[in-house]
């Protein structure tokens, strides 16, 4: 027989822990935030127990409210806020000494604090740190097989497979016609995956269109659909949690079946995948390898590659200076192998230079500074970091705990950075968000403190030559194969500086606020 009575009573029990629980959730900051331990100004919330959750989905916004409002000097300064439990450290601003800080000190986690502050994983494994606060051997191997992936002696051999990509994605995109208006999250963005499955894996994708699209598809599906909601009830099923797990399935799903079908065939590929299979890896490893290099190989290069070429399309005189630089440094190298610089296709010209060659022909500097400046304005990713407290070392003795503005940061803390604070910086960069590539040449942003956009000190991108390998190929192709300008959806052109930037709360697929189309034609001559 059922008894309403304690029925009623279980059922009002229940509904009190509940909301006592949210309440605590909504309302109650952790204990370390306000325990006194240094003087760092604390930014309040709407819900202190939740705390900043705008860091999550709105980064650049978030901070802009939040930290100082000078708009001379973004993002700079300490403070401190809640997230989800556990205390955040914001840290901004251009001097050396705290970048140091932040950049050198190795009981610093990267992994652990971008389990958390980048994908938002609260309370994971604080991965990378292994019991004697070392970082872990599986850590580092992932690492040393990225750095190898992308060596020299693998990247000039795929090169030229690079710039005949680049030149494919130009003939089909204009396809039958003589001119195509190119959208470019929806061309430039597939062009870059198409470079990266190449390199890292799988090299497959590369040469299917299909599979290459249904990859870029997966791969998006768990990059944009992270948010508010998901983050904060991560377990709750909601329409972005199950596309982003419909995209990680997918992925992984696509790598082991293509892993297995080059095991069962026999079938190989050049790309780094093909180098780990050979040394034994187990097929899990490399899809962890393939997946984790797609993610670091793509996030950061697609918008600032793309935005390089909008930007040149925006200004004949900047273009014809590119063209110029590209032209004299492709005769150089030509000459040096000994062929007529004349005789030579364009699609040959280009497919001659070595990385080598990129780096140190003074005529390519150009190119380089368009994309440096281009990461200038776009980068907004932080450099985050977890702090479990100061290690010992090898006599024993406890190393100095991180002190960052003057103030010592406590145990179990995290540490973020702000690469606008710097790069965005009117007395480092005057007119700051002007596209002026030649401002380097006047001196600004010449060491990796002065200009953050690769990182500094142990954990400074491994990818970058790369990234610049890829961007300047790609650039060199339109400025090469193609006659190009940048148009609003109406074609009308764009001025240097009007070309619109994205949202720089929007980390990567970098919508420009107003509508944007490169405008490629076949070249007249
Ligand atoms: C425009 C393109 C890129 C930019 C602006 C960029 C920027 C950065 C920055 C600022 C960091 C430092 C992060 C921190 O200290 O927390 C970093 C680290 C890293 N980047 Fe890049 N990156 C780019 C492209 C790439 C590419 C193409 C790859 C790989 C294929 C890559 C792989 C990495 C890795 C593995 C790290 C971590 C290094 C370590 O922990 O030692 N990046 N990148």
């Amino acid at each position: 027989m059922i008894d309403v009575q304690t029925d009623s009573k279980l059922l009002f029990a229940a509904s009190a822990l509940v909301a006592s629980w949210l309440l605590w959730v909504f309302f109650v900051p952790p204990k370390q935030l306000h325990n006194g331990f240094n003087k760092v100004p604390i930014i309040k919330n709407r819900l202190p127990g939740l705390g900043g959750v705008g860091f999550y989905a709105n980064r650049y916004t978030f901070l802009s409210k939040n930290v100082t409002k000078d708009p001379r000097h973004p993002h700079h300064g300490i403070a401190k806020f809640n997230l989800l439990g556990k205390v955040v450290y914001h840290v901004g601003g251009n001097d050396e000494e705290t970048m140091r800080a932040i950049c050198l000190n190795k009981d610093l986690s990267f992994s652990g604090g971008n389990n958390f502050l980048f994908a938002g994983i609260a309370g994971a494994r604080q991965g990378g740190i292994n019991e004697d606060g070392e970082v872990d051997t599986e850590e580092k191997r992932v690492m040393r097989d990225l750095i190898k992936a992308i060596s020299p002696t693998r990247l000039n051999p795929i090169a030229p497979r690079l710039v005949e990509d680049a030149y494919e994605g130009i003939q089909e995109w204009l396809g039958n016609g003589a001119s195509a208006d190119l959208d470019m999250q929806q061309t430039y963005y597939p062009l870059v995956f198409r470079f990266t499955v190449r390199v890292m894996g799988m090299a497959e994708y590369a040469s299917s269109p299909e599979d290459l699209k249904r990859f870029v598809a997966a791969f998006w599906a768990t990059q944009r659909n992270s948010g508010f909601w998901t983050t904060i009830l991560p377990w709750v099923p909601q329409p972005r949690l199950l596309m982003r797990l419909w995209g990680a399935v997918t992925l992984w799903r696509m790598v082991r079946k293509t892993l297995a079908e080059r095991q069962k065939t026999g079938h190989r590929e050049e790309d780094y995948a093909q180098d780990l299979i050979d040394n034994g890896y187990s097929h899990n490893q490399v899809s962890k390898f393939v997946i984790g290099g797609i993610i670091a190989g793509i996030l950061n290069t697609i918008g600032t590659g793309a935005y390089s070429v909008a930007f040149v399309g925006a200004d004949d005189d900047l273009k014809r200076q590119c063209r110029a630089g590209l032209e004299a440094g492709l005769r150089k190298v030509a000459e040096s192998r000994g062929e007529v610089y004349e005789d030579l296709t364009p699609l040959q010209k280009l497919q001659m230079v070595k990385l080598e060659d990129w780096e140190s022909i003074p005529d390519f500097e150009i190119l380089h500074l368009v994309f440096k400046e281009s990461i200038r304005l776009m980068l907004t990713n932080s450099l985050n970091r977890y702090y479990p407290g100061p290690s010992k070392d090898k006599e024993g003795k406890l190393k100095p705990r991180l002190t960052i503005y003057g103030e010592e940061i406590e145990d179990d803390a995290y540490v973020t950075f702000s690469p606008p604070s710097n790069l965005h910086d009117a007395d480092a960069f005057p007119e700051p968000f002007k596209f002026d590539p030649m401002r380097y040449k006047r001196g600004q942003g010449q060491t990796e403190y002065t200009f953050i956009g690769w990182g500094a000190g142990h954990h400074k991108c491994t990818g970058m030559r790369f990234a610049k390998l890829e961007t300047i190929i790609a650039l060199s192709s339109f400025l090469l194969f193609t006659d190009f300008e940048t148009v609003d959806d109406r074609g009308k052109r764009y001025s240097l500086q009007e070309v619109p930037l994205p949202d720089l709360s929007q980390s990567h697929w970098r919508t420009p606020r107003r509508p944007m189309r490169v405008r490629i034609t076949k070249p007249t001559q």
